[in-house]
């Protein structure tokens, strides 16, 4: 066997081992126990933040700044576990392009992010991002008020003061903008994001917003459902002298992934691709009619984008990515730590004990609580999404 060859075999053989290995790797991340562990950790650890966040009720009288302070880092400990399982457990990568006279910015001001909202997991891919630029746990959103209940996430986000909405503007109006207005004295750098479409895209309601587009003689848009105008130009008249900018934000994944929460839980890894833009509020039109038609604009920019990527495999400009940062890994293992300990001792427990009784109710317990995580993964899941723009019409119902 010649060298090349004997070469050639080193190297397959090698990259049949490293493959071997990355294929047995694969299959630990999809074992059921694994995803057990991990729903365990974030579900146990996240009510008791939940149950600490409850408890600085009272600071809040002495001191609201040192309240939200508090609860900023508490908040941490749960979204962080999420990104940890983007980051470190799925190993997705999410490269960012961007303006590289932005990026010193980012993260040191408050921003409104305009993103598109096609995917299962963008609001995680945003909180990456969040992560790198050390905003993470003030982050906010305008999200729908049916958020604010599920357990964890929802009620953790009442802490943080998120902007909920129903969906329906002769209510929003006035409650979206009490709520920006409370934000406006917020002791942290935060990161505001806003779905302008208010939805996810699925082909139906794409249809449906395009019908109005074509009522209202503006141009379809070909990746994007057409931007609810109202709650945008309400965020930045009430964040304007608070938010700096706004970060128009343009997602997709490589090679049409459709990446879903399960698929990050089975350690599927995917390629996110990001391509920010940074525009200084005061490029904004204050005036309602003018505002709508500079995001109509803006939502034609972004769906040239989306065409740029689906012809090239890129956005226009350089890569400039945000390293990832070891936080929100070494949070993880600190609550797996503290939490799995005395889950063993407990199994240990149990088995000694050999109570038929305590078996068959740990068992129910367990189930009880992974049919709850597995509905909460549901709230990400279009297919389960709501009936919101299916119709032409504002539903009563969202
Ligand atoms: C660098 C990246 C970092 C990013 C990460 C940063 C932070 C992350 C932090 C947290 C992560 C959070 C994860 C959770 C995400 C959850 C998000 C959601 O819940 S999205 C859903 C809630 N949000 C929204 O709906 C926002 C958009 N909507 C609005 O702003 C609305 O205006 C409103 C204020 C909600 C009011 O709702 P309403 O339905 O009454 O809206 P409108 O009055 O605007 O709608 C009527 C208006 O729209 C036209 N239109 C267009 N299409 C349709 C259609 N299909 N059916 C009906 N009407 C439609 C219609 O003609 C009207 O037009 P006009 O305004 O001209 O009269
Ligand atoms: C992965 C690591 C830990 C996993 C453990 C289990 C985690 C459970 C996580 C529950 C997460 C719930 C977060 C809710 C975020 C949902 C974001 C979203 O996209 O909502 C949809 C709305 O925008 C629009 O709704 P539709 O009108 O499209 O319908």
């Amino acid at each position: 066997m010649d060298p090349f060859q004997l070469e050639m075999q080193c190297v397959l053989s090698t990259g049949g081992e490293h493959s071997r290995k990355m294929g047995l790797l694969q299959l630990l991340k999809s074992q059921f126990i694994c995803h057990l562990i991990i729903c365990y950790v974030f579900l146990v650890s996240g009510l008791i933040i939940n149950l600490l966040q409850l408890c600085t009720l009272p600071l809040w009288l002495l001191s609201k700044q040192l309240a939200r302070r508090v609860n900023v880092r508490l908040a941490y400990c749960i979204s962080s576990q999420m990104v940890a399982a983007l980051e470190w457990w799925s190993g997705t990568e999410c490269t960012l392009y961007t303006d590289p006279e932005s990026y010193p910015l980012y993260g040191n001001e408050n921003a409104i992010v305009v993103m598109n909202h096609s995917f299962e997991i963008d609001f995680l891919c945003g909180w990456t991002f969040c992560e790198r630029f050390g905003v993470l746990g003030s982050s906010k959103v305008l999200a729908k008020k049916e958020l604010a209940y599920v357990p964890v996430i929802g009620w953790m986000w009442y802490f943080l003061e998120i902007v909920f909405c129903k969906r329906r503007w002769e209510e929003d109006r006035t409650t979206v903008a009490h709520s920006l207005q409370n934000l406006q004295d917020y002791p942290e750098n935060f990161w505001f994001l806003l779905f302008c479409e208010g939805t996810r895209l699925t082909p139906k309601k794409h249809q449906v917003s395009m019908q109005v587009a074509e009522s209202k003689g503006l141009p379809k848009l070909k990746y994007h459902l057409l931007p609810r105008t109202k709650g945008f130009w309400i965020t930045v008249q009430n964040l304007r002298g608070t938010a700096a900018a706004v970060y128009d934000s343009t997602l997709n994944f490589r090679n049409n992934e459709t990446p879903t929460l399960l698929g990050i839980l089975n350690g599927k890894k995917y390629h996110a691709d990001l391509y920010v833009r940074r525009i200084p509020l005061e490029l904004i039109p204050e005036d309602e009619a003018e505002c709508a038609a500079w995001l109509h604009k803006l939502y034609q920019e972004k769906d040239s984008f989306q065409e740029q990527y689906t012809q090239t495999g890129r956005f226009p400009g350089p890569i400039v990515s945000p390293p990832c940062r070891p936080w929100s890994l070494i949070n993880w293992l600190f609550w797996s730590c503290l939490l799995l300990y005395p889950l063993g001792l407990l199994l240990a427990q149990l088995i000694i004990s050999g109570s038929i009784l305590t078996i068959v109710t740990s068992v129910a317990l367990c189930s009880a609580a992974s049919l709850g995580v597995r509905w909460m993964i549901g709230q990400t899941e279009i297919d389960k999404g709501s009936n919101y723009g299916n119709k032409e019409v504002p539903l009563n119902n969202n």
